[in-house]
């Protein structure tokens, strides 16, 4: 199943995902190697374990459980699909993947024209911090019980706009805002699951994969930037809850590898945050999709021991995760590719918008601070819904 490539020329390439607007899509923005991928209607789903090799890109979603029951959320997830057409853009460079049979018609009609930039008037439910209070009371409890020792809580938070969500505008207004985060976005049957996320779960270059921990968070405010990095590198609540994530992918890889190396842990600085970031790798060769696995859900996401905090988020928290926090991402034919975890993120539906944030809780955390943090993350969703 080879694609056909040709060049293009699009002065906005997300006049392309418009194009396809009652298909399936796939957006993919990293800030690494500055590569926008963008697919457009479904053409394989390939079943697990099914080989996709023939293709030269698929995109790979699953789901933070492993089943969901949120009507929702159902269908989204747990799935890798090759697009029929990809719009891909690299260094300058942007190529069209088309099949050879396409018909002319599905891309000729294709105008390159501005993405509108829409304010959503939007308001959000209820007032949640009763019920993030007897989570995180409980979740404490736990703690301080010795069962675990770290656990990440979230929120759903829900934001009913005025008019049916733009989601072209939001997309525009995501990669704007956060151009060191991979946005992403996945369409499928009139929903869309999208976000800007910081956090890279595992990505393959041949024979070697690298991880990140990112955890450990402070707001980035208008002090002295030199000084509020200094503050949260030694921060001893924020390195204990980085070092939790940072030891757990090192203790994983080592099971596997012979040899592990370990960055020096260093600041990602993002528009409203600053968070702990260490990247850490090996030389392997097993498939990327065995790597998403032993590694998901990271303490970053889940907690530790991953078992018992697992159990208690699926008992504590009363909204379902879906695809929140879990991996989605890019492989090519060869087996390369990156997966992130979906973060930053949102599931939308006609006017509404189901926004998803959260924290890691360990022994020195407090109710409130934890609240704004969660707050803070938030505005990543909320920003994108104004220019
Ligand atoms: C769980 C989230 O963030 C994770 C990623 C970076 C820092 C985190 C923290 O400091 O708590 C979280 O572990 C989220 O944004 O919803």
């Amino acid at each position: 199943m080879k694609y056909l490539k040709k060049e293009m020329k699009l002065e906005n390439p997300l006049a392309f995902w418009t194009h396809f607007d009652k298909q399936d899509r796939l957006f993919f923005y990293n800030p690494l190697t500055g590569e926008l991928i963008i697919g457009a209607i479904r053409w394989r789903t390939f079943a697990e374990g099914e080989s996709y090799q023939n293709y030269d890109l698929v995109f790979s979603a699953r789901t933070f459980f492993q089943s969901v029951r949120d009507p929702k959320w159902a269908g989204l997830g747990n799935e890798t699909i090759a697009f029929k057409y990809y719009y891909v853009e690299k260094d300058g460079k942007q190529l069209l993947y088309y099949p050879e049979q396409a018909p002319k018609e599905e891309i000729c009609g294709l105008e390159d024209r501005e993405t509108k930039s829409v304010r959503h008037t939007y308001t959000i439910a209820d007032d949640d911090y009763p019920q993030w209070q007897e989570l995180f009371t409980n979740v404490k409890q736990e703690i301080s019980l010795k069962n675990v020792d770290k656990v990440v809580i979230s929120r759903e938070v829900k934001i009913s706009c005025a008019t049916t969500v733009h989601v072209e505008s939001v997309l525009k207004s995501l990669r704007e805002k956060n151009p060191d985060s991979f946005v992403f976005a996945y369409a499928k049957e009139g929903r869309t699951f999208l976000g800007a996320t910081p956090e890279i779960l595992v990505q393959k270059a041949d024979d070697e994969i690298i991880s990140y921990a990112l955890a450990g968070t402070i707001p980035r405010n208008a002090i002295d930037e030199g000084t509020q990095m200094e503050i949260l590198l030694n921060d001893p609540k924020n390195l204990h809850e980085h070092r939790i994530v940072r030891d757990t992918i090192a203790d994983v890889m080592k099971k596997y590898c012979a040899e592990v190396w370990i960055d020096e842990t260093r600041i990602l600085t993002l528009k409203n945050l600053y968070h702990l970031k260490t990247r850490l790798g090996a030389k392997d060769r097993s498939l990327l999709t065995d790597w998403v696995t032993r590694l998901h859900p990271t303490p970053a996401l889940g907690g530790n021991p991953v078992g018992p905090a697992l159990d208690i988020i699926a008992r504590e928290e009363k909204h379902e995760r879906g695809m929140y926090a879990a991996p989605l991402g890019i492989m090519d034919q060869n087996g390369n590719g990156i997966f992130v975890a979906g973060i930053r993120s949102a599931l939308i539906q006609d006017n509404m918008v189901y926004a998803y944030t959260g924290c890691g809780i360990v022994e020195g955390s407090d109710c409130l601070e934890e609240y704004i943090e969660t707050n803070d993350k938030l505005r990543t969703i909320l920003e994108g819904l104004v220019p």
